[in-house]
């Protein structure tokens, strides 16, 4: 198989390359650099571009004989989601089209996305199944929303099949220490945390600890990223063996506080953390925490890195390897 990964420069879509590696299939990254690093898919072929850029995709879909897609280009910051909704009304939905347009027009059949935790909102019942209602509480979440909305009938219309993949809170690093998350500026908790870690920053600013949990400060579901990359191989075969669109939420079932998380770095680093509490930030629910029972039944997912500790040891081991990053 011929496969497209939008955004596979960037942190979860270079972990999901280097997953499709080892497999039989082709791949071709598709990125336009605003976020992702060309060091995170060294000797992977590369086409430079944007989802605004209808006709490189028609190009490219031609040029490479593309059968599936993997989708995770996106602006993916609940925080500036809220600030600046334009921006994700524009790349997540109508540049997004442009990839499903050229999908109808090239007869490529299959796509993989992904989806967000962010898509429940405050959630009625904990742990998230997948039929937990939909009720966004911030712009990114709703942009996803609106993309498996449009998925659902382009797959009506048009015969595309998709797998829609909710991820909670994507964590960690490659077990290498070769590739691990570098964003510009850095607004992800465990990345800052590291930082602080680093020395590179003073403190962390938990925002907000008057939420409605076991210490006031939010709580959410990390999934170590390699595992999460595995869940799109699965996907991807599922798609073609069985011909199916489906939805899937992937998640630990565990959930961690912010002050947790802190702490739990702290334990791993050896470093103290300075943290202070500052006020909450906009479009935070305060509890995401799924239950992934659909796909590891239904598609035989496990992960492998099912402990927080052994999540940061691994962030830990690319922060304090790369404390630069990619350093382009
Ligand atoms: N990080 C998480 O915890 C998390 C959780 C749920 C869902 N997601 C989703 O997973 C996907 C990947 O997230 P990430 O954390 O790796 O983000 P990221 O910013 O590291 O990666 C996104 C990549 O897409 C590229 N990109 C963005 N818009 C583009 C466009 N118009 N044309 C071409 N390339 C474009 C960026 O350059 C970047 O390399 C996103 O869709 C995000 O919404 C992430
Ligand atoms: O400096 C910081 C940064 C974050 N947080 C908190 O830490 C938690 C995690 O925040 P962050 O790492 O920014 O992730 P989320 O906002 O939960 O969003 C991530 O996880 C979502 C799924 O749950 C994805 O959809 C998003 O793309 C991805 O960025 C949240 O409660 C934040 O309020 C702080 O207290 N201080």
């Amino acid at each position: 198989m011929n496969i497209l990964v939008t955004g596979g420069a960037g942190y979860i879509g270079s972990h999901v390359v280097r997953e499709l590696i080892g497999t039989k299939n082709n791949v071709v990254v598709f990125d336009n650099l605003q976020k992702g690093h060309r060091d995170a898919i060294k000797g992977v072929t590369f086409v430079e571009g944007d989802l605004n850029n209808k006709e490189l995709l028609d190009k490219t879909m031609k040029k490479y004989d593309i059968d599936s897609v993997i989708h995770l280009a996106a602006d993916s910051l609940v925080g500036e989601s809220m600030e600046n909704p334009s921006k994700y009304y524009t790349n997540n939905v109508c540049s997004g089209l442009n990839l499903l347009n050229s999908m109808v027009e090239n007869n490529v059949k299959y796509i993989v996305f992904s989806s967000t935790a962010a898509v429940y909102g405050e959630p009625k019942s904990i742990p998230i199944t997948e039929d937990n209602e939909t009720k966004p509480t911030n712009v990114y979440g709703e942009t996803k929303l609106m993309f498996e909305s449009i998925l659902k009938r382009y797959d009506e219309a048009y015969g595309i099949k998709y797998m829609s993949l909710r991820y909670f809170n994507a964590a960690g690093a490659h077990i290498s220490g070769e590739i691990g998350e570098d964003h510009n500026p850095e607004t992800h908790l465990i990345p800052i945390i590291m930082q602080v870690a680093l020395g590179q920053r003073e403190k962390i600013f938990i925002f907000g600890d008057d939420y409605d949990t076991k210490d006031g400060t939010c709580i959410r579901d990390y999934i170590h990223v390699t595992d999460l990359a595995n869940a799109h191989i699965l996907a991807l075969e599922a798609l073609e063996s069985e011909n199916k669109s489906n939805i899937y939420n992937l998640g630990n079932g565990e959930g961690f506080s912010v002050r947790e998380v802190i702490d739990m770095v702290e334990k791993v680093t050896g470093k103290s953390i300075t943290r202070e509490v500052s006020g909450r930030r906009p479009g935070d629910p305060a509890v995401l925490i799924a239950s992934s029972e659909k796909i590891i039944k239904e598609l035989g997912w496990k992960p492998r890195f099912d402990s927080l500790e052994k999540i940061i040891e691994t962030a830990w081991k690319w922060h304090s390897n790369n404390p630069k990053g990619y350093d382009e």
